[in-house]
């Protein structure tokens, strides 16, 4: 069998899904063939694709489900961590098992241990979490498998071959808080994200309808563009986003942390002040700000330092700036630099982040530099 002939064959099972993606109607085989060897990089990754999206809508049905109670019952109070920890664990075993299942031989860089669930002190905790996991796997699973299935993710990361990335709940702080939260997963290869896959349960689909239906799954992958599709629903419909055509920076809107403890708030307000915006900063924790900025809904994002010391970990980013980029938008450190997800667990190579749209790109940078002179 030729080469050409060989791809056309194996691009069949996809072919349907791509006409979705492509915006095209489903149309023969042979016309998305065409196309598809037209642009050959469209398949690529096709089957992480659809793995990471499962692995994701899994891990958000778990946290959706105790994040729910969190915010229903009077039992739980906020103060207790206790909620969060159970659907961070939980998510985290899951998302590792779906990996595990379909790339057996990828490691993973995953925020959580099993460290807190281990021997007698760590039984209740234990107990709760291997539970809820199986809630939300196909086939049950030990005290011992969920454990094992936490510590696929203490892979060292780095420059070469493939890994994952995974923060099982990114912004605790918000899903306490009964806010904005996300699950997120990404893939890197040779230190560059090919893969962002970020699931928020708690996320308006239309932001101009914020009492609307909640849950946002979006996804990139490297050359294919960024797309938004409901979570967990039963299409699996996607709707391309892509980042504002705002052109004057004193007329658009940015978003930051809610907790000031991540982000500088007051050298962002000097930022803004400096490029004459003055709407009203939109305050949103977790990576839900880069889906923000990605489908247009603010303008900016600015993480900027609030000390020398902190180093940013690569699953409180990677997928994030995957689909800011294939969104149309930029993202660099305060520097300008690109974001290095070659350096292991952290982004050592870099300090604080600032995305938004590539119109007003340069003038926010030029704005951040002149704020922080030789700060950091
Ligand atoms: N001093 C600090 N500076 C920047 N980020 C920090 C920080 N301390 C913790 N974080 C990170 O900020 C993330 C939340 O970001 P945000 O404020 O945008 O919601 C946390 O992720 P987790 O919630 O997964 O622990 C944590 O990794
Ligand atoms: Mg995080």
């Amino acid at each position: 069998m030729s080469g050409k002939l060989q791809i056309i064959k194996s691009l069949g099972v996809f072919s349907q899904a791509c006409a979705k993606r492509l915006e095209v109607p489903y149309c023969s085989r042979q016309l998305i063939a065409s196309r598809l060897l037209s642009t050959s990089h469209i398949v690529y990754l096709e089957k992480e694709r659809a793995v990471a999206i499962e692995a994701v809508e899994r891990a958000s049905r778990v946290c959706k489900a105790v994040f729910k109670q969190l915010v229903n019952e009077e039992t739980l109070t906020k103060k207790d961590k206790s909620p969060v920890t159970v659907a961070d664990f939980s998510a985290q075993a899951v998302v590792n098992s779906v990996l595990e299942k379909h790339f057996p031989n990828d490691p993973i860089v995953g925020e959580e241990d099993s460290k807190d669930l281990q021997g007698e002190d760590g039984r209740v905790l234990r107990e709760r979490v291997v539970e809820l996991v199986n809630t939300a796997v196909d086939k049950p699973m030990s005290a011992e498998d969920v454990l094992c299935a936490i510590d696929r993710g203490q892979y060292e990361g780095g420059s070469s071959g493939r890994h994952w990335t995974l923060d099982p709940i990114d912004g605790t702080k918000g899903f306490l808080r009964g806010e904005q939260f996300a699950v997120c997963l990404a893939l890197i290869v040779d230190g560059q994200v090919r893969l962002g896959v970020v699931g928020c349960p708690n996320l308006p689909f239309d932001m101009s309808k914020p009492e609307g239906d909640k849950g946002v799954l979006a996804v990139a992958v490297q050359g294919q563009g960024a797309f938004q599709r409901k979570l967990n629903a039963d299409s699996e419909l996607e709707q391309r986003i892509m980042v504002s055509n705002v052109e004057d920076a004193c007329n658009a809107s940015f978003c930051e942390s809610v907790e000031a403890g991540h982000s500088n708030h007051s050298d962002n307000a000097k930022i803004a002040e400096l490029l004459g915006i003055s709407k009203q900063s939109v305050r949103m924790d977790s990576q839900c700000k880069y889906i923000a900025v990605a489908r247009g809904d603010a303008d900016i994002y600015l993480r900027l330092p609030v000390d020398s010391k902190y180093v940013e970990k690569i699953w409180d980013h990677a997928a994030g700036n995957i689909i800011i980029h294939e969104a149309g938008g930029h993202v660099t450190d305060i520097n300008g630099e690109p974001l290095d997800f070659s350096k292991g667990r952290t982004l050592s190579a870099n300090k604080g982040v600032i995305a938004a749209n590539s119109n007003i790109f340069e003038t926010v940078l030029a704005a951040v530099q002149t704020t922080l002179a030789n700060k950091y």
